[in-house]
């Protein structure tokens, strides 16, 4: 059934017949479609002859492949000493050689496990973990001086301090503090009141910290009094709470004592007064939906609807429906994969297929396998005899950068395809060494990527066939605008691109600069939508009490949420002291922010991923991707500015068909995000109240910490001024010791001033909140132009013909400047003329001969500079192994073949003449 049909739908691609890249699929050469086929054929486990293929596996897009060595599957397979059909028919010694080292080896026996039930709850539970850090902890810089410099550690400090309050807290007899803080600054260490420690240096909250305490005064006049929480009053009334946040969702007996209170939030947000002041836009809204929607006709592909399910849905999913190679299967199979979730089933075949996409899926539903699977599956088959990096997936953060490593090396163990992580905080020399062996594809950030292209010789982009862009929308934006451009200038227009993430936009007016040949859009939810396995939950923050967060936080993390929590802070300082302030606490808490170093960054990853620490604190810097199984509450103890950065902090849980809890501190400022989430939500929002009695004794506790808290901070400080002048002096070590080489090193360098980077940064984040509504500061853009190559962003072959030709026209301006000054000269000169070395005033009409002359010399030395570019263009190729050669065949090799082209030429010209 499954070879019948596959037959029948071999002349029928499964996308838009007008689409873009047929000319790609054009190109293919014989061989490449008959290893696709073949491929098709021999990993087609036996368990899948029953699965209805759904696209045509004829139609695989392959990689660049005009060489005659295009790879059969059978040599793919023999290459890592897997078993063919016909195992002495596989690859000689010589053949395997050639292909690459051996991988991990493939079973005979391996089939595609189909039943394996819902992996996805098992991975989500922590089955096949996104993260191995081995490889990036490898490669960071100066890892093991890392070690011995951070050997007195915040969490040292934290610790000691703890002990020091706990042996000053033995000498000192408990003293009780009033429940209600005045001057908790100036409040002394010693005076821990109720809030003692026990034997092993918890802290415990003596007055009623057993929530079965039920005697409590009345939990409103709580609030009240500390004004943290509790009553839903005034402050709330315009954006219609206030009623129905009184409703209880629990009984009274269980909101007796401390418990928080959680009631439903009303959806009244989406009616009212709103729409009223909406009506008056809508006729213009209206008009702008229609050109707005008549643009993006022209602009994407026809979306190619789903397929109809059948009454067994389940079990026509298969990985093996899209007809991967064993390699992959295997690969999946082992990562505990059983059936592609539905952004997978529909992007698989039309990304095999070569088209652009631009894809939006909620987070945590699997985006990443999307775009990996097909780009493995295509790398197998792609050309060998030269080596040359294909794909380019660029990300956002380094960690990110580091998961999507992780994932592609765990996907392509079964293959001899190689990736190279270049993200900054790693090592530029092991990455540099990497770059220059040509792995098939790199992953990685935008700034390290364009370091490496203006100062890692002979690396370029040229021969990039595939580029994906993770967070798609989180790069578009201006902050990374100038590098984006630079990188999509540099690499081949004939690229296949494909954008990926949870808050996708479709406006062409941001992905127009992309180049892209009418990508598929891919909405498989709302970009605005969050999973309905999340539960959102909004704590309210009055304007006078935003100094109670800490206190609400702790609140929160000691009695609620106690372990899988991720915490998000706007700033890094807060993150920080809120990492002292829960260490002294007694909470094992992790931190990250741009503040660390990079092996810091991903040892507090680590230690959240291993669950020893139960709390991650940390900036927007791990708001996008970051896939940690089982986290299963998100904090946002600062509401973010933006309503799709919600959307990506609230998705590092309820993952993968996991449920979760997002919880946000709403203050007054806050509420355009909160009104946005509400509108969005399908579900019911819940409102938070932490009872006023609660928050007030943990403000005394923060009051009491925070004298200490200070204290480990300062010494932290000391200790990185010891450390950074124990640093310098090593400096001027090396310097001494090693002072020709260090000189002798090329200098960096860098497309942007940091002034530059800085402004751009300023630019993004105003048009955000424009975008956003809110006020926008005009920042000025004074950026100098950014000067880029008059070249970049064309291939090799384009390169070398318009230089050819532009060396061509500047000789023949030469020429005929020299024969005009010939001829002039050969003359009589007039009576009147003045003689040229006579100065002549400046100024229209008085730049005369003077100025003639200056416009030659310019010509004939802008004529040399011209010349010697493309020679050295030529040389550092060349010196690079001449790798790119093979993916524009057609395009000829290097500088001699570039000199004939610009004689050819002459000699016609001359002919002509
Ligand atoms: N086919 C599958 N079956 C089971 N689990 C899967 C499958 N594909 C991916 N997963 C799991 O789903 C989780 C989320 O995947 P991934 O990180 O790719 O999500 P994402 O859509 O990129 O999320 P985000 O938008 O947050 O970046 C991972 O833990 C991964 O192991």
């Amino acid at each position: 059934m499954a070879a019948s049909k596959s037959k029948g739908g071999a002349n029928k691609p499964a996308t838009p017949k007008s689409h873009g890249k047929q000319a790609v699929q054009k190109t293919t050469p014989k061989g490449a479609a008959a290893a696709a086929a073949a491929a098709a054929t021999k990993a087609t486990p036996k368990s899948a002859s029953k699965a209805t293929p759904k696209f045509d596996p004829l139609s695989i897009g392959t990689i660049e492949d005009d060489e005659d060595e295009t790879q059969t599957y059978d040599k793919v397979l023999a290459s890592f000493g897997a078993d063919s059909d016909d195992e002495e028919g596989g690859a000689t010694e010589k053949e395997k050689k050639k292909l690459g080292k051996k991988k991990e080896h493939v079973d005979s026996e391996f089939t595609f496990e189909l039943s394996g039930g819902d992996l996805l709850t098992e991975v989500g539970v922590g089955g096949a973990s996104y993260w191995d850090f081995r490889a990036a902890k490898a490669a960071v810089k100066g890892a093991s001086e890392g070690y011995d410099v951070e050997a007195n550690s915040i969490e040292d400090m934290i610790a000691r301090k703890r002990l020091q309050l706990k042996d000053r807290k033995k000498e000192t007899p408990s003293v009780k503090v009033a429940a209600k803080i005045v001057e908790p600054v100036e409040e002394e260490v010693e005076d821990m009141g109720d809030v003692e420690m026990d034997a092993n240096g918890n802290f415990i909250f003596k007055d009623g910290d057993d929530e079965d305490d039920a005697d409590e005064e009345d939990d409103e006049d709580e609030n009240e009094e500390s004004g943290a929480e509790g009553d839903v009053s005034q402050d709330f009334e315009d954006v219609e709470l206030d009623q129905d946040l009184q409703m209880e969702v629990d009984s009274e007996d269980e909101l007796s004592g401390e418990e928080d209170q959680v009631t439903i939030a009303p959806k009244k947000l989406q009616q009212g007064q709103e729409d009223d002041e909406d009506e008056s836009e809508d006729e213009t809204s209206k008009m702008e939906d229609i050109v707005n929607e008549k643009r993006k006709a022209a602009f994407f592909a026809p979306t190619p609807e789903p397929e109809a399910k059948s009454a067994d849905s389940s079990s026509t999913d298969t990985f093996t429906n899209f007809r991967l190679s064993r390699p992959i299967l295997k690969a999946i199979s082992d990562m505990g994969y059983s059936k592609p979730t539905p952004i997978q089933v529909r992007s698989i075949p039309l990304s095999l297929q070569a088209h652009d996409l631009c894809v939006s899926a909620q987070t945590g539903s699997g985006k990443t396998l999307a775009f990996l699977i097909p780009i493995i599956e295509r790398l197998l088959f792609r050309p060998k005899t030269i080596p040359a990096t294909r794909v380019l997936i660029l990300v956002p953060t380094r960690e990110l950068g580091v998961q999507c490593h992780s994932v592609a090396l765990k996907l392509s163990k079964y293959t001899d395809i190689s990736w190279s992580l270049c993200v900054g905080g790693l090592s530029s020399k092991v990455q540099e060494a990497e770059l220059k062996k040509r792995p098939d594809g790199v992953i990685a950030t935008p700034g390290r990527l364009i370091d490496h292209l203006h100062n890692s010789q002979g690396f370029t982009l040229d021969g990039i066939e595939i580029l994906v862009i993770d967070e798609a929308d989180r790069i578009l934006e201006d902050g990374f605008s100038d590098e984006l451009d630079e990188i999509i200038k540099a690499t081949p227009k004939s690229r296949q691109t494909m954008l990926f993430s949870a808050t996708m936009t479709d406006k062409i007016d941001d992905l127009t600069k992309l180049s892209l040949a009418r990508p598929v859009r891919l909405f498989v939810n709302k970009a605005t939508s969050l999973t309905s396995r999340l539960t959102q939950e909004f704590v309210r923050v009055r304007a006078h009490k935003e100094e109670s967060k800490p206190a609400m936080l702790l609140a929160l993390c000691s009695r609620t949420y106690k372990e899988e929590v991720v915490v998000f802070f706007r700033s890094k300082a807060a993150a920080h002291y809120m990492k002292v302030l829960f260490g002294l606490c007694g909470l094992n808490a992790a931190e990250l922010h741009g503040n660390l170093t990079q092996l810091q960054r991903l040892e507090s990853l680590e230690s959240f991923r291993d669950k020893k620490a139960s709390f991650l604190l940390c900036t927007d810097l791990a708001s996008r991707g970051l896939d940690i199984p089982g986290i299963k509450t998100v904090i946002n103890y600062d509401m973010p500015k933006s309503y799709a950065t919600y959307i990506h902090r609230c998705g590092r849980t309820a993952r993968a068909n996991q449920s979760g809890v997002a919880v946000s501190f709403v203050g007054e400022a806050d509420r355009a995000v909160l009104k946005m989430a509400m509108k969005a939500s399908t579900d019911e929002v819940q409102h938070r109240v932490i009872p006023g009695k609660v928050v007030t004794r943990f403000e005394v506790k923060v009051a009491e910490l925070k004298h200490p808290a200070a204290e480990v901070l300062q010494e932290e400080k000391k200790e990185k001024e010891i450390r950074g002048l124990e640093m310098k002096v090593k400096k001027m070590e090396n310097m001494a010791n090693f002072e020709d080489e260090i000189k002798g090193r090329p200098k960096k360098s860098w497309f942007q001033t940091a002034a530059d980077k800085e402004k751009a940064k300023l630019l993004g984040t105003e048009k955000h909140m424009a975008d956003m509504g809110l006020k926008r500061k005009i920042v000025e853009d004074t950026r100098a132009p950014i000067k880029r190559g008059k070249f970049d962003g064309l291939s090799r072959h384009k390169k070398r013909v318009k230089m050819a030709r532009e060396d061509d026209k500047k000789e023949l301006a030469l020429q005929s400047i020299s024969a005009r000054t010939a001829k002039k000269a050969s003359r009589p000169a007039r009576l009147a003329t003045i003689p040229e070395s006579s100065s002549k005033p400046s100024g229209p009409g008085g730049a005369g001969g003077a100025k003639k002359k200056s416009a030659f010399a310019v010509e004939s030395s802008g004529v040399r500079s011209k010349k010697r570019g493309p020679k050295d263009a030529s040389t550092s190729s060349n010196a690079s192994g001449g790798a790119n050669s093979s993916l524009a065949p057609k395009s000829g090799g290097g500088a001699g073949k570039k000199k004939k082209i610009v004689s050819k030429t002459l000699s016609k010209h001359k002919r002509r003449k």
